[in-house]
């Protein structure tokens, strides 16, 4: 699979090294190895609900929700939600944004998993686990497609779940 991500230098900002996955969505065989990847990791945790991340985390959470036999949720960017919702202010590696959450996304008992393409300072995760947390849901992991060691992401999610499992398929 990594073959299949493109590095694109100094994008959206000079210094950041971009992630770019627009080519291993291009590839059946390896966006079919990644969704049963994701699959196996959420039946085992016991996840009744997929959480998907605006915008490439719905691509790579919404077939794992239908193979697997569980409920998609989506977490958006901000006023894109037409009902009652739990905001939640963040910062990513490159900027700043609102993530907000539907109130009765989840029924008592749901055991949530996330699913994002690239784990990088792990903003982008705590604020999503913050919003789950205020919708009264247990999130029971995060599954990423890449994670950038280097920016420490799994230390920002540890200080919020100290206890929970964070998968990443790849790692650089
Ligand atoms: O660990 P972090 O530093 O928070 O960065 C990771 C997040 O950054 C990207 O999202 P982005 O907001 O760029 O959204 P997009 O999916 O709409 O491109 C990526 O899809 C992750 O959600
Ligand atoms: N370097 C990066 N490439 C792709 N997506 C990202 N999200 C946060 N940092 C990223």
């Amino acid at each position: 699979m990594t073959s299949h991500i493109r590095d694109v230098p100094d994008y959206p900002k000079p210094g950041v090294v971009f992630k770019d996955i627009t080519p291993l969505l291009a590839e059946p065989a390896a966006f079919g190895a990644m969704t049963a990847e994701f699959v196996r990791i959420a039946t085992e945790l016991g996840a009744t609900k997929v959480v998907g991340l605006e915008a490439r985390g719905f691509i790579l959470a919404a077939p794992v929700a239908v193979d697997g036999g569980f409920g998609f949720v989506p977490v958006r960017k901000a006023g894109k939600l037409p009902g009652e919702v739990f905001a939640v202010s963040y910062q990513l590696e490159y900027g700043e944004a609102v993530l907000e959450i539907h109130r009765d996304s989840f029924q008592p008992g749901d055991r949530v998993l996330i699913v994002d393409d690239v784990l990088a300072t792990g903003g982008t995760a705590a604020a999503a686990l913050q919003a789950i947390r205020e919708c009264g849901a247990e999130t029971v992991g995060l599954a990423v497609l890449l994670e950038l060691t280097f920016l420490d992401g799994r230390a920002r999610l540890s200080a919020e779940a100290p206890a929970m499992p964070v998968h990443a398929l790849l790692a650089v």
